[in-house]
């Protein structure tokens, strides 16, 4: 799995591997609504998909409105409530995400080049994410016979407490772009297995892997109305439809944290199930008694993995005083090392920022660092000659807690580095902030990593490892990076509502 979510520390690619094919017979321009390939009720209005890396259109979608959203509810609502999905066992969902899950695999290349061209991502990261976010269609549909019920010892005689797990329902999910394959499997994995249906809200950078994944859970004979896609540039009413309808159980979002914060108040009058999956700013700790190459190796997969666009990307690096000198310098030699450009070069490692908002946060991230003494050592300007959207691989040190780059997450491909004295002041910085995703340490002391370990303030923590992303493990952050966990057994959990049945006056003799 390393590998295949870190093709931009170890490509290690063949010409074969990454030969592009041309455009895809997976690529759609119609959304899905009740299993049919529908356009926008607004006058057959679409919009353009971009590729980043040179601004060349791609695609075009159908631009939907708030009445084609309910119309994707009223279907997910009616396929919920059908018998071809009601009557299906635990087993059957498993073998139709099976079907779906086999058919994603065979399609690899082609869902790469279009997740590649639409998202800037590097062909081998692409390869990788299919590989991923496939992982969650297999893990959920192995956990959709699992999710058992209990029968609890009672406290009366002849009564017995029975409980049981079932779908919520109908569930909305709103994806971003830089995981646009993966962040949608997470979800309708879990949602499906669980028997729920779903209505799929894709980043309007991304829509074309979203409808490409869908097209194949057609083909996989995943009934009408089960997974509908609608593609828009007008989130926010959607999203306001999503959290006010009463048809709609469940809200599962991944995204920033001031959208998310939005949908959990919108959805607080119907008090939904809501699973948020926010931005982090990742601590990447470097103790004196760390394995240099290792740490070397985690820095770079944690920062560089899909140019720095990661929620779980490292965001600030604090690095002890004694090993200093030596990590920033072998950081600095891998990173002018990093071959940068359109992602459908085989050997690229870094490709463009996704959109011209990405490139002025990173852009402005930097300077602000700039004008407040931070010493950038490395990059820290655009690369025009690569296109628009380009920004140098940077390393900055001596940032300042007043810094952007250290109070907010970058989302690109900036390095910023702060060196401390001892293990005290390292977690007390690293805490210091409202974000709680994922945070990394280096440390062959085993006594430091259970302490370290226990105290950082996170969801999710890689001990001399930078990529820990998994299908078998739980995904998700505290504090303002969001509730729920997503993968794992407990990725259910935000699809299924827990009945208690008590069973009352029975005779046993
Ligand atoms: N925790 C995680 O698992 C995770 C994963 C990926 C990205 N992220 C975070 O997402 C952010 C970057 O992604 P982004 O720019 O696509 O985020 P974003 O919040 O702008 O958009 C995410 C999705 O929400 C939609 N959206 C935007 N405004 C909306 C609104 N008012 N109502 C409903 N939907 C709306 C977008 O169209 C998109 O589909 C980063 O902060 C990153 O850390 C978190
Ligand atoms: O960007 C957020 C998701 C990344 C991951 O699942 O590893």
């Amino acid at each position: 799995m390393w590998r295949q979510l870190s093709g931009v520390a170890r490509t290690g690619s063949s010409l074969s591997l990454c030969r592009m094919r041309g455009f895809s017979a997976l690529v759609q321009d119609k959304a899905l609504v009740d299993g049919a390939w529908v356009e926008s009720s607004n006058a057959k209005a679409t919009f353009e998909v971009r590729n980043p890396a040179n601004g060349a259109v791609i695609g075009k979608v159908p631009n939907m409105t708030v009445a084609d959203a309910q119309k994707a509810i009223d279907a997910a609502k009616q396929a919920y409530e059908s018998k071809e999905w009601r009557s299906l066992t635990a087993k059957d969902r498993s073998n139709l995400l099976k079907k779906w899950h086999k058919l994603i695999e065979q399609h690899t290349q082609e869902i790469a080049e279009i997740m590649t061209a639409e998202s800037g991502k590097p062909i081998n990261e692409s390869k990788g994410e299919v590989a991923y976010g496939n992982a969650f269609v297999e893990w959920f549909a192995e956990e959709a016979r699992r999710i058992y019920g209990e029968i609890v010892p009672s406290g009366l005689p002849n009564r017995e407490i029975i409980v049981m797990k079932q779908p919520i329902g109908v569930a909305a999910l709103i994806t971003p772009w830089n995981f646009p394959l993966a962040m949608i499997t997470r979800k309708a994995g879990a949602a499906l297995a669980a028997g729920c249906t779903v209505v799929v809200k894709p980043s309007e950078d991304t829509p074309l892997t979203a409808l490409a994944v869908a097209k194949l859970a057609v083909d996989a004979g995943i009934p009408k109305g089960v997974i509908n896609v609608v593609t828009t540039n007008k989130a926010a009413p959607i999203g306001e439809l999503f959290c006010k309808s009463p048809d709609v159980r469940g809200i599962s979002f991944t995204g920033s944290t001031e959208v998310g914060k939005l949908l959990f108040r919108s959805s607080a009058d119907g008090i939904k199930r809501v699973c948020l999956e926010l931005g982090g700013n990742a601590p990447f700790i470097v103790f004196d008694s760390a394995d240099i190459e290792k740490a070397v190796d985690g820095a770079m997969a944690s920062k560089f993995r899909n140019c720095g666009q990661t929620c779980v990307s490292a965001n600030r690096f604090f690095v002890q005083d004694g090993v200093y000198d030596k990590f920033v310098g072998q950081l600095k030699k891998r990173v002018e090392a990093l071959k940068i450009g359109d992602g459908q070069g085989c050997d690229v490692q870094i490709g463009p920022l996704i959109n011209e908002m990405q490139f002025n946060k990173v852009s402005g991230f930097v300077e602000d660092a700039r004008s407040k003494n931070a010493n950038i050592i490395l990059g820290g300007q655009p690369l025009p000659d690569k296109g628009s959207l380009f920004y140098a691989p940077t390393i900055i040190t001596d940032v300042p807690p007043t810094a952007r780059l250290y109070t907010e997450e970058v989302f690109g491909p900036v390095v910023s580095i702060i060196r401390f004295r001892d293990e005290e002041e390292a977690v007390k910085k690293a805490n210091d902030t409202r974000r709680g995703l994922a945070g990394y340490f280096y440390s062959e002391n085993l006594q430091q990593v259970f302490r370290v370990a226990k105290r950082l303030e996170v969801g999710m923590v890689g001990v001399n490892e930078g990529i820990i992303s998994a299908a078998e493990a739980p995904f998700g952050g505290v504090k303002e990076s969001g509730v729920g966990r997503e993968g794992s057994k407990h990725g259910i959990d935000d699809y299924v509502d827990i009945k208690y049945i008590c069973m009352g006056n029975l005779k046993y003799d």
